[in-house]
């Protein structure tokens, strides 16, 4: 049998591999290569351009925290929430658990993957069937460029590294486009790459971040999930000024919803304690 080993200029010398039991799925979208295999340990493996985005066994971890560090933050109940990226549909099934929320907008730019993942991965596809979801296959960036300011009470983006389509989802005109699109008080989480492979990019991130949510607050925070580089993964955390009012995404505000397997009150507070190479770095010094 074969291995699949994830190998990335993102993380030179190392690899993951994983036994490929069996090959369910390959193609070529308009975007990426596209690929699913059967693991005996992880179950299925979602693969877009080589790099593990998702499996069975280990996909709550990420998607529970993505969406409830944000959430479970805000001092009052979310109504309206957009999601960039995210086409596995794991996200969305997470903030679909928050019944005060009436819309969750959802720009995905490559369809392939929503397709892909209601055939190979109906766990997480699930999410698209909530009647409040509004799925559009688009470029996240412009789609928010379009959108009126003071819109959304949060915004998660669910992306791929920033290397091929998601590359600008890291830099500063699209985390603009997000400030503006925010309610005040609003919040965003990102997909915010590890503190053991990319902490010189998450600091620029986090820079950039405070001087665009000027006024606001910006924290970075972790998860642990074993099928990423490094077993863990980051989110990069900001909420929009509102009226001086202090915020902290440090402390879990509202109760999480019912059936999480990963994210609680406990965790959340956890999961801001960084390791003190990080903390100095995060502190610019
Ligand atoms: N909805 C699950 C998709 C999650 N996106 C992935 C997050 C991890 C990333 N590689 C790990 C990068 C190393 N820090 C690929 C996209």
């Amino acid at each position: 049998d074969g291995w699949f080993s994830e190998l990335s200029s993102m993380w030179p010398g190392q690899a993951l591999s994983l036994k490929v039991d069996k090959i369910l799925h390959q193609t070529k979208s308009d975007f990426q290569d596209v690929c699913v295999f059967q693991n005996e340990a992880f179950g299925n493996v979602l693969v877009l351009d080589g790099v593990i985005q998702c499996t069975d066994r280990d996909e709550f971890s990420y998607q529970e925290m993505i969406a409830n560090l944000p959430l479970c933050s805000l001092p009052y109940e979310p109504k309206k929430v957009l999601v960039i990226g995210g086409g596995d549909g794991g996200v969305t099934r997470e903030l679909a658990r928050h019944k005060s929320i009436e819309v969750i907008d959802q720009a995905e730019i490559d369809g392939e993957v929503p397709r892909t993942s209601k055939q190979f991965f109906p766990k997480m596809a699930v999410g698209f069937d909530d009647p409040r979801v509004n799925l559009r296959i688009t470029d996240g960036l412009k789609f928010l460029e379009e959108c009126a300011e003071n819109t959304y009470d949060a915004i998660v983006v669910d992306s791929s590294d920033p290397v091929g389509p998601a590359e600008v989802l890291f830099q500063r005109p699209f985390f603009e486009s997000m400030h503006r699109a925010l309610k005040p008080g609003g919040v965003v989480s990102t997909q915010g790459e590890s503190l053991w492979l990319h902490l010189e990019l998450i600091t620029e991130v986090a820079k950039m971040c405070k001087d665009v949510f000027v006024g606001g607050t910006v924290n970075y925070a972790y998860t642990t999930i074993p099928t990423y580089p490094s077993g863990q993964i980051g989110f990069m955390l900001c909420a929009k000024a509102n009226d001086g009012e202090p915020f902290s995404f440090k402390e879990s505000r509202r109760s999480p919803p019912e059936g999480l397997r990963y994210y609680d009150e406990d965790v959340h507070r956890a999961a801001f304690c960084l390791p003190k190479f990080a903390k100095e770095a995060l502190r610019g010094h």
